[in-house]
């Protein structure tokens, strides 16, 4: 066998092939393995007894010694239990053995918005209404539970067989305690991270706003606002607000961009503000998406 990287004397604790819930007395078939992000690796589980197939988390207990990992572990799957909304990735269950934890959740066979992003670059303005619609509505729900999720990327943007958007990966996300709370601290870097954070100042729910405008932008221009070779680079870009629309971008695609990447938090439009805003009822907003949509662009005449 190839040279493990553990050291001989601990045996590599293998993920067992049947995995069972103690408290629901469920049995899972380990199946495909989906990727890795974190510490944690993502294989599809089915329920023996009904044949469900889910998306399951699992995170080898080794990775939890530090309080504070294993805090952030189950800060996450506090809020994501507690949220229910169909554009948020189902929350099925948790569980742990001597070895490792296990997160059920829905899952989404269309994998993220990034893997369709790397295929198509751009999107038509109708496609990026269409899914841009279904992430304001997640957002929406999390808002109104009092969570800001603080790492929304393409990434995190999961799409199911319907080509319906779910919002996963709540290892960033945080709970505002007290009406007009500030928090201080991330302990993370997130992709479309906001200037208010990067500057060190309180931040809240406008940096969500932040993240969805880094979205659109990408969704509509094909590649981010404030890419660049280096992450000081790109910290600079944003701390400067130094970002370029390009000519092409219509001109309600583009004062919405401008909208939500105010530097300034306070100026950024709310989630119920961005429903209402005229790029997203005044264009063609499609009902449902082809799967074609993955692999080439639709006409919608
Ligand atoms: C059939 O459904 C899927 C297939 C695939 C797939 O075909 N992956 C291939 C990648 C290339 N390798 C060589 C072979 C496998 C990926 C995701 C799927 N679905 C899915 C994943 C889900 C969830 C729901 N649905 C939830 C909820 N979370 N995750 C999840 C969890 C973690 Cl730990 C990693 C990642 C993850 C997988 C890959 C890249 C990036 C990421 C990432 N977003 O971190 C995703």
């Amino acid at each position: 066998a190839a040279m493990s990287s553990h050291a001989k004397d601990e045996p590599k604790k293998e993920i067992p092939d049947i995995i069972l819930d103690p408290s629901t007395r469920r049995k899972y078939q380990r199946g495909k393995f989906l990727g890795k992000g974190g510490f944690a690796k993502c294989y599809e589980l089915t329920d023996l007894k009904n044949k469900d197939i889910f998306a399951g988390k699992i995170v080898a207990k080794t990775l939890l010694v530090k309080s504070t990992q294993k805090e952030k572990m189950s800060q996450e799957i506090s809020i994501h239990r507690s949220l229910r909304e169909k554009h948020v990735v189902g929350f099925h269950g948790y569980f742990e053995d001597s070895d490792n934890v296990y997160i059920i959740l829905e899952l989404c066979r269309r994998r993220s918005l990034m893997e369709l992003h790397k295929r198509r670059k751009a999107l038509t303005e109708p496609e990026t209404r269409y899914f841009l619609k279904q992430l304001l509505l997640g957002v929406k729900h999390l808002h109104d539970k009092k969570v800001i999720h603080r790492d929304l990327k393409l990434g995190n943007l999961f799409i199911n067989d319907e080509m319906e958007l779910k919002i996963g990966d709540f290892g960033l996300a945080t709970r505002v305690g007290y009406e007009g709370e500030r928090k201080r601290t991330l302990c993370g870097t997130p992709n479309y991270i906001a200037p208010e954070i990067l500057c060190k100042k309180g931040h809240s729910y406008e940096v969500d706003i932040w993240s969805i405008g880094c979205i659109l932008y990408t969704l509509l221009v094909g590649k981010p606002p404030f890419e660049t070779q280096t992450l000081k680079d790109t910290y600079m870009k944003i701390k400067k607000n130094d970002y370029h629309i390009p000519g092409r971008v219509g001109p309600l695609a583009r004062s919405l961009i401008q909208k939500l990447l105010q530097g300034d938090p306070t100026c950024r439009p709310t989630v119920d503000m961005i429903i209402a805003d005229d790029f997203m009822t005044m264009g063609y907003m499609p009902t449902r998406l082809p799967t074609s949509c993955l692999t080439m662009a639709p006409r919608f005449d």
